[in-house]
Formats: structure tokens, C-alpha cells, sequence
């Protein structure tokens, strides 16, 4: 099998718009659009490759901001690990000189190039990040307002029966902070998380404590945690990343820790009037999402019918238990 060659590319967003360059020709791929970026040198990490790779290839000076995903894709010749970061713009003209064109695409229209093969994936992944955050940051305290007063005392009762008292909870993706609240109120330790900074202010107001802004897919927490509790969050989580992230989630938790998922009930992928992606499930497909990671058993998993607005919206919970760490 060929050896995989490391490539660390970057997104460079302005304004809604994410910088896109075409290989020019003699190059592999010519032609086709890329991120900018290259091979990460044995010297180097990801960051240094690519802040050095922007420098060299447009005259540009650069910052990593933060991770968005990987992908790695054989062409016929070699087979390549995009390891690709955002990146924000800081100075200096752009100049081509590995590249023919160049150009900012607007986010919804970045499908309309003719990508290097290996870039698709990552620009689904990108775009689901920034439209869900964008939304929660947006519109961070309207959606606050519309959460905080949901009562939600039979759940509650339902996961912390599995807890010690004082257990270490993670709120993965803890929105206006209504359940952390509960939580602290009733004597449980919290770390509090959340994709959008809009919403983990308000978070914090309401809980008096430091809510951490991270997305699920970024989290490192090792054998940190007694329970998780993903309420409404995991069901933004795209389909092809959501075997990462529970396997995230498993290494997060202690030996015997419980987990805890909503999602919106249905089958794949759909999406929302106001762009939010939901990954939706029946209760024996989620079984069988969770017990295909390994490392978990099902406590219970039940569907049920909730008021929504005028209207009703079923879901599917899930209860798990760690029984082993995910390799
Ligand atoms: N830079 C970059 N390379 C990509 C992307 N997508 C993709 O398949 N590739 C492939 C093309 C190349 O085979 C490989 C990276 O090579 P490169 O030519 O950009 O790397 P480099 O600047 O370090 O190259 P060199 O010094 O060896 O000329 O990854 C992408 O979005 N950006």
C-alpha cells in the first residue's frame, strides 16, 4: 500500500466568503480548486506547516484559529490526509505562484467548483460548522428565551438516577444553561460546553460559572467525566462524523460513566426553514449506531411525542453506560 502524505490545508473565511485557489498546470491535480496549504514537513506541526505553506505560496501572513476535520482520499498514484484548520487572514498582498486563479466563493455556492476530490468531504464538514454556529450565535438569545423555561423534571430524574451524588456531569452542548442549572442546583459538579460563545454567555450568566466554546467534534476530554449529558445538541452533529464524535464522548467518560443523546426522530440527514442540519434516528437504528462503537451499553432507549410550539415533534433518547474504552 502507498505510504499517506500528510497535507494540511486552510480555510480562510471573510465575510461569508472562503478563499479558494486552482493548481496551475505541471502540478498534480492541475486545474482543480484547493484550499491552500501542502505537505507537513517532519520538523512541523499542522499549524506551523500551514502558516508557513500561506507564506510561501501567496505572500500572505496567517493564523490558525482552530481544527475542522480530516479526510483521507486515494488517487490513483498517492493517497492524501487533509488535515485542514481555519485560518485567519492578518496581512499582505496575495500573490499566485503555484496557483492560476484565485477567489473568494461565497459559503452556499463553494459546491459549484471543480474541487481536488479529497476536498469534498471537508467542505461539507466546514460548512456544517459555520451554519450551525452562525445560527446559534445569531440568534443566540431568542433561542435562550425559548429553552430556558422548558421543564424538563421527569428526564432529569431519569439520568441522575444512574449518578452518585456530587458526580462530575459534562453538558455537551449546554445552550442557555437551563439543565446545567438544574444540575448545580441539585449538587452535581458541571462542565458546561458549547459550539456557539453568544449562547455560552448566556450560559454563564445564568450559572455563575466559566462555560467552555468548543464543538463537539474538537473535544479531547480524557476519562474526565461520570456522566454526559447531550440534550438537543448531538442531533446537529452530521452523519458522517457522528461515529468520531461518540467515540469522543466514550473517552470522555470514566469506567461505568452514563451517557445521555436526544435526537429528533426520523431516518438520515434533513434540514431545517432556518438551515440547521439534523441527523435524525428511530430508537433501533441509534441502538445500533451505539452499540456498533463498542465501549457502551444501552441502558434504555425510548421514543416519545413532545408539544412543539402549535404543533408536536417526536424524539428519541438514549441511555448508556460505558462499559469499556474506545479504541
Ligand atoms: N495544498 C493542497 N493540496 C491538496 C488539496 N487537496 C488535495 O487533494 N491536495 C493534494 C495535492 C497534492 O498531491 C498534495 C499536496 O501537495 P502540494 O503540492 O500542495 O504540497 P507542497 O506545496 O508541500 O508541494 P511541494 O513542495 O512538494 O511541491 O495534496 C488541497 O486542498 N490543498
Amino acid at each position: 500500500m502507498l505510504s499517506i502524505i500528510n497535507v494540511a490545508v486552510g480555510i480562510i473565511a471573510k465575510n461569508n466568503k472562503v478563499f479558494a485557489a486552482r493548481r496551475k498546470p505541471g502540478l498534480h491535480l492541475a486545474g482543480f480548486w484547493e484550499f491552500p496549504g501542502g505537505k507537513i514537513e517532519q520538523s512541523e506541526s499542522p499549524e506551523q506547516c500551514l502558516e508557513r505553506e500561506l507564506r510561501e505560496e501567496f505572500g500572505i501572513e496567517t493564523q490558525v484559529t482552530h481544527y475542522i476535520g480530516e479526510n483521507i482520499h486515494s488517487y490513483n498514484d498517492k493517497t492524501v490526509r487533509l488535515i485542514a484548520y481555519q485560518v485567519e487572514y492578518l496581512s499582505g498582498d496575495f500573490q499566485l505562484r503555484d496557483h492560476d486563479q484565485m477567489q473568494w466563493v461565497a459559503i452556499p455556492e463553494l459546491d459549484s467548483l471543480v474541487w481536488a476530490e479529497a476536498d469534498i468531504p471537508l467542505i461539507s464538514q466546514f460548512k456544517s460548522k459555520v451554519s450551525l454556529t452562525r445560527f446559534y450565535q445569531k440568534q443566540a438569545s431568542s433561542y435562550a428565551q425559548e429553552t430556558t423555561s422548558v421543564d424538563l423534571e421527569p428526564l432529569y430524574a431519569r439520568f441522575l438516577q444512574h449518578l452518585k451524588p456530587n458526580a462530575h456531569i459534562l453538558d455537551l452542548g449546554c445552550g442557555s444553561g437551563r439543565d446545567s442549572r438544574y444540575f448545580l442546583n441539585h449538587g452535581f459538579e458541571i462542565t458546561a460546553l458549547d459550539g456557539s460563545s453568544e449562547l455560552a454567555k448566556i450560559a454563564e450568566n445564568l450559572i455563575k460559572q466559566k462555560v467552555l466554546v468548543a464543538l463537539y467534534q474538537d473535544m479531547l476530554f480524557d476519562n474526565e467525566f461520570d456522566a454526559i449529558w447531550a440534550c438537543a445538541s448531538l442531533l446537529h452533529c452530521p452523519e458522517d462524523q457522528i461515529l468520531s464524535v461518540l467515540s469522543r464522548v466514550n473517552k470522555a467518560l470514566k469506567k461505568d460513566g452514563v451517557f445521555y443523546a436526544s435526537f429528533k426522530w426520523g431516518d438520515g440527514e434533513s434540514c431545517d426553514a432556518l438551515g440547521r442540519l439534523f441527523n435524525n434516528y428511530n430508537s433501533e437504528q441509534l441502538q445500533a449506531l451505539v452499540n456498533g462503537i463498542g465501549g457502551f451499553k444501552v441502558i434504555e432507549c425510548w421514543e416519545e411525542t413532545k408539544p412543539l410550539r402549535d404543533t408536536t415533534q417526536k424524539w428519541v433518547n438514549i441511555l448508556v453506560r460505558k462499559t469499556g474504552t474506545k479504541k
